[in-house]
């Protein structure tokens, strides 16, 4: 029986908020009140729209306080991730969108520059707003400004190195910034790592400061630039004993930890830190992912991000999966492959059950590394694991492989190691959009010597993906794969090992041949099946390697027809362009064969649902097939018959 849907929460309060001017007045009993509906508020909003809870729940008294004391827009508040900006898009005039969130045409799930000028600084990775703050506070210098920069960074985030940089650089130059570490003890997962132990140590070491103390503390922190010099000193040597050193050594003024939950802590440090004092600062909050939400504070990492819910039993909607997902399938293909090869090892940069890792680690703890939210480090440790004879698989998501591009060229590529990116979320992802789309791995992997780039079309061609990768050790190797259930084919019990650079004819034609590397394989069957009800004949391809091309298909495609469109769900300049450029050079096109290079268009798809983004790059089956008529110079088909199928990722 379903449980029925709970009346929209009751906001007195909230209802007067038309921006953060009219937090400036309000009691501090009435921030805590407010505080109180902005979370009923995104509670029942995400309810409707899925998306990122947890985080934001955990911030919503740091929102109040942060909008009450700091006059936004004019002060700049970024959000790192920007995962926990719901409670800031309330608060900052988009009450009236906050049930479009993540859906086309409404409001982003990330902080977003075209979106708000209280959002100055766009975010969707992490690790990224003490770079972006400092730049703006040394902006504000050169100009003479007055204003505020405040970055809010997460406990996870901040095991990245960017951070480090960042502070590094932010200590040197001594402007005035002010760091929010907001330290929940989560990153999606449990968070990892000597950083993560090294702040939980800090919390217990210095059990939450007193207010008055704290004040005390803050106002004698503060002195002119003349007692600074021996002040640190003296901070040095206190550090030792309660912990602050770290911070402290990289330049900053570190206060805390407070209690994240209670205004009347939050707010007078604010309004301290605000008034008071130069150089950069960290403030160390301490909060609770998914507070005042019980289902999320009792499972946060399962409350991280979240389908619809029902919000009294807090039970998600997810239906029933079609068949299994591609992480599933890669997460069991390479738990088999590691039963008979100990030295598989599996590495994943934060993202253990979004990779599928979870399911590996539970057999192979030893074997599996979460290095934290350290794409770079992932990439050239596993490098280092390689030198030594072992089988690394990198599982990223693709769009965080971003991260470690330097790292694939300059400690695998050159040095030819055997390491294995497993590349998740390939292709786009739906709701979280243009940040997280996998758009742009085939543009930087194909061009690198010594690199094999495979896109199995389904998931059977996946295990085999797998299988061909744990026996490749002559040098690196890349499979990427969608977001999403698979097509629902049979899988194999074990996987193939595929000859490098072998694609395969699916459906022999003439005239014209679709080429299609990765899944989108099926919306050109569903072409081909289209193009037969308009008396066509069409050859469709399934390329499997990106990278080395099959040049025996090639030409064989080449010879046999007039038309050769390659498709491919990635940024133009991947497998088209290494295709294209192939026929080329091989003299090819001398004859006049027409060739055409489908994939993701120039411009960033934003978020939307996985079918609707599919129509919006020109990749359905609908529209392929009218290419294909364009070019032939055929009447174009009035509705079109082929539909998306299933090959979409959910
Ligand atoms: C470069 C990068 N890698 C991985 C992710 C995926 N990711 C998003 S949020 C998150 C955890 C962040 O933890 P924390 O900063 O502590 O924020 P919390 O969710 O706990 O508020 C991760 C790993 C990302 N957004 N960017
Ligand atoms: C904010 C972030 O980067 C992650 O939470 C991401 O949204 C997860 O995406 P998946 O849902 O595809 O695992
Ligand atoms: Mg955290």
């Amino acid at each position: 029986m379903s449980t029925p849907a709970t009346p929209r929460p009751v906001t007195p309060l909230l209802d007067a908020i038309g921006s953060p001017a009219d937090l400036k007045a309000l009691k501090p009993e009435e921030l805590v009140q407010l505080a109180q509906e902005v979370r009923e508020e995104m509670i029942d909003a995400v309810s409707t729209t899925g998306g990122h809870l947890g985080a934001g729940l955990g911030v919503v008294e740091l929102t109040v306080a942060l909008h009450h004391v700091f006059d936004t827009p004019a002060d700049r508040l970024i959000w790192d991730v920007g995962h926990q900006c719901y409670p800031h898009k309330i608060l900052t005039g988009r009450r009236d969108r906050i049930r479009t969130l993540r859906q086309g045409g409404g409001l982003s799930g990330f902080t977003n520059r075209f979106e708000s000028e209280y959002d100055p600084f766009g975010a969707g990775h992490s690790s990224t707003s003490i770079s972006a703050g400092l730049g703006m506070a040394v902006a504000r210098d050169l100009a003479g400004g007055k204003n505020h920069v405040i970055a809010v960074i997460g406990d996870g985030a901040m095991s990245a190195g960017m951070a480090y940089e960042a502070m590094n650089n932010a200590g040197a130059m001594d402007s005035r910034l002010i760091v929010i570490l907001n330290d929940n003890d989560m990153s999606i997962a449990p968070p990892v790592g000597a950083m993560s132990a090294y702040l939980s140590k800090l919390i217990s070491s210095k059990s939450y400061v007193s207010l008055r103390h704290l004040l005390k503390d803050l106002s004698s922190r503060f002195p002119g630039p003349v007692k600074r010099a021996a002040q640190r000193a003296e901070e040095y040597a206190r550090g030792m004993v309660t912990g602050g050193t770290l911070f402290e050594e990289l330049g900053f003024y570190y206060v805390g930890p407070i209690d994240g939950h209670q205004m009347d802590h939050l707010v007078p440090v604010l309004k301290n830190v605000r008034d008071h004092g130069e150089g950069p600062v960290l403030i160390h909050v301490v909060t609770q992912k998914g507070k005042g939400y019980p289902p999320a504070e009792a499972a946060a990492d399962k409350y991280h991000g979240v389908a619809r819910f029902n919000v009294v039993t807090g039970a998600q909607e997810k239906g029933k999966p079609n068949a299994p997902s591609y992480t599933g399938v890669f997460a069991k293909a390479l738990t088999a492959a590691a039963r008979t090869d100990d030295r598989i090892v599996a590495i994943t940069a934060a993202m253990p059950a979004g990779t599928g890792l979870d399911v590996f680690a539970r057999e192979f703890p030893a074997r599996t590394f979460d290095v934290g939210i350290a794409e770079q480090h992932a990439v050239t440790f596993a490098a280092g694991l390689a030198c030594e004879g072992y089988k690394p698989f990198t599982a990223l998501y693709s769009t965080f492989l971003q991260r470690g591009f330097d790292q694939v060229v300059h400690d695998v590529a050159i040095q030819n190691l055997p390491v294995r990116f497993a590349i998740d979320r390939a292709g786009m992802v739906g709701a979280d959009g243009a940040t997280h789309h996998g758009s742009f791995d085939l543009c930087y992997l194909c061009c690198l010597p010594n690199m094999v780039v495979m896109a199995p079309s389904d998931e059977a061609e996946l295990v085999h993906a797998v299988a061909t990768a744990a026996a490749h050790d002559s040098g690196p190797i890349a499979f990427r794969y969608p977001r999403g259930e698979g097509t629902g084919v049979p899988l194999p019990e074990t996987g193939e090992v595929l000859e490098l650079g072998k694609g395969r004819i699916v459906r022999n034609g003439r005239g014209v041949a679709l080429l299609a590397l990765g899944p989108i394989l099926h919306q050109c069957t569903l072409a081909a099946d289209d193009l037969q009800a308009h008396g066509l004949s069409v050859t469709v391809a399934d390329a499997r390697f990106a990278k080395p091309l099959d040049a025996a298909l090639l030409a064989d495609l080449a010879s046999r027809h007039d038309v050769l469109i390659t498709v491919e769900d990635s940024a133009r300049g991947g497998f088209g362009a290494m295709v294209l450029t192939h026929l080329s050079d091989t003299g090819a096109l001398d004859g006049g064969l027409k060739v055409r290079t489908l994939g993701l268009p120039d411009s960033f798809i934003e978020h939307e649902s996985p079918a609707k983004q599919l129509e919006l790059a020109g990749l359905t089956a609908r529209q392929i097939a009218a290419r294909v008529l364009d070019i032939l110079g055929h009447a174009q088909p009035e509705t079109g018959s082929a539909s998306t199928g299933s090959a979409t990722p959910a």
